[in-house]
């Protein structure tokens, strides 16, 4: 193997490399490494840290740049080359398709999958191709573009990589230094090539495995939020949830409790005083719902005494969408906030203590979870340290539960006791208080230090059933 991509190759893929039985994967690894070898000979200052660019649109651009600083080589095989070198800078070399493939066997095809079929085949024999394109938005495909592309080049290695950055994010090096690239596809000795050329540009290669996944990273930049779907749903059905309580309780309970004539009045509060309480109380049960299923995991541990047996799925999808929950929390609490300082202050009246303390109550909330929305952030989180992150996620996440109950119990002490007043139907208040408080008398016991030091040996690895069980797969800490 070429000294260089020895070098790069990390031990964990030269072993993946070392331990593939595959003998057609071994015969196309040969091959790969011999033109490697070819080009090392021909000009040993860039051995094999050339890497060709064909065509010379928008990410080749973006490419070349990036991997300029990566201490890589460029060379960009267009069918225009005099039209590339004007906008090409100057480090960059320009040169015809011809040229620029028997320079090198590494070679990013980066032009339209609708016009792979124009490439002249015979230039790409033992190449590893990186196949970048992206079907546009509306096109349907039977098999993956990287799949066509490797049917149409047989005698190449086709491995599919770059296609979730955009050429905006590959300009710019904050934004794409330690960003994940799924990489796909060639034998395993391609795979790693690429991967680490991944890696030297500043990126984190995640291994996909075969060209048969190619269809899956083709439809990642078609993906609409897929981490958002939980907790927009959530958010949706607790939002019309408390909005249609409101609605019976101040508009319909309002009117059919009255006596004389209906009050079409009492409707004009729809749109801003209705959608500001939903808003409210929709804010209050999402920041619960962040520390709920910490809480359930918590016990399920305590009684199953290990932490090596897996949670039920949904607990597992629940505590994946806490920090979105959050974040919608934050964004529906502050609304909240906003609206309600149109509606319900009046400046010029004196306000009751009771009204003070929820007033502070509500704006530290909000400061406390500007924090936890803010820390959350994966550009934030990432300079924190470990313990950083655990005191203000944790201690802090607490502070707000319990900032969240004194702003709600102080918001209507006075309304809480009042008899039901719309048949049946609780108020907001009436619903949310009681849970809050039942939320924190579950938290009490787990920081009771004997329950609390239990669960930290467990979360170290400990296990009540089998302490010293040979056959556990899972690495044990001193418990
Ligand atoms: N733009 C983006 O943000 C992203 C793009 N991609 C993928 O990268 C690939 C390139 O995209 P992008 O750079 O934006 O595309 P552009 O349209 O900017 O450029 C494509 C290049 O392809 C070459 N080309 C155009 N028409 C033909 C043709 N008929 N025959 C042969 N070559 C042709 C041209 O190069 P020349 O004239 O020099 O030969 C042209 O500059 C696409 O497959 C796209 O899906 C993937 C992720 C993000
Ligand atoms: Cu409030």
């Amino acid at each position: 193997m070429a000294e260089f991509w020895r070098s790069r190759i990390s031990q964990e893929e030269y072993r993946l490399i070392s331990s593939s039985h595959s003998s057609d994967d071994m015969e196309l690894t040969e091959q790969l490494v011999e033109a490697g070898q070819d080009h090392d000979d021909q000009d040993n200052e860039w051995g094999d840290r050339r890497v060709i660019l064909v065509g010379s649109g928008d990410m080749t651009r973006a490419l070349a740049p990036s991997l300029l600083r990566a201490h890589y080589r460029p060379v960009v095989a267009t069918r225009k080359p005099n039209r590339a070198r004007t906008w090409m800078s100057q480090e960059v070399e320009v040169c015809t398709l011809e040229e620029g493939l028997a320079q090198g066997d590494l070679v990013v095809v980066a032009i339209p999958a609708i016009h792979h079929h124009t490439l002249p085949k015979h230039l790409f024999t033992n190449k590893i191709i990186v196949d970048i394109s992206n079907r546009y938005p509306g096109e349907t495909q039977k098999v993956s573009l990287a799949e066509a592309l490797q049917e149409m080049l047989p005698e190449a290695q086709v491995v599919k990589a770059f296609n979730t950055l955009s050429a905006y994010v590959l300009e710019r090096e904050e934004l794409y230094c330690g960003r994940e690239v799924p990489v796909c596809g060639g034998t395993t000795f391609a795979r790693a090539r690429v991967m680490a050329l991944v890696r030297d540009m500043g990126m984190v290669p995640v291994d996909k495995g075969g060209l048969k996944n190619a269809r899956t990273l083709e439809e990642i930049p078609f993906q609409f939020f897929p981490e958002w779907k939980v907790a927009f749903i959530v958010t949706g059905i607790i939002f019309a949830f408390f909005w249609t309580i409101k609605f019976f309780r101040s508009q319909i309970c309002y009117n059919l409790q009255k006596d004389g004539d209906w009050d079409w009045g009492v409707f004009e509060k729809l749109p801003l005083s209705n959608t500001q309480n939903a808003l409210a109380f929709t804010g209050c049960l999402l920041l619960l719902l962040c520390y709920i299923p910490g809480m359930i995991a918590a016990y399920l541990q305590l009684w199953r005494g290990t932490k090596y047996s897996r949670f039920p799925g949904w607990l597992d999808t629940w505590l994946k969408s806490r920090k979105q929950l959050g974040l919608l929390s934050l964004l529906t609490g502050c609304t909240h906030g906003c609206l309600a300082i149109f509606l319900n202050i009046n400046w010029h009246q004196a306000i009751s203590w009771t009204q003070s303390i929820y007033i502070t109550c509500g704006v530290l909330l909000a400061a406390v979870m500007t924090i936890l929305g803010v820390t959350s952030l994966p550009s934030v989180s990432v300079k924190l340290t470990w313990r950083e992150f655990s005191v203000v996620q944790r201690y802090l996440g607490w502070i707000s539960v319990i900032l969240l109950t004194s702003h709600l119990t102080f918001l209507s002490i006075l309304g809480l006791m009042r008899p039901l007043s719309c048949y049946f139907l609780l108020s907001g208040p009436q619903i949310m208080v009681p849970v809050c408080f039942l939320t924190l008398m579950f938290k009490i016991p787990l920081v009771l230090p004997c329950i609390d030091s239990r669960l930290t040996k467990i979360r170290r690895g400990y296990e009540r059933h089998n302490p010293t069980d040979s056959d556990n797969q899972m690495p044990k800490l001193i418990p």
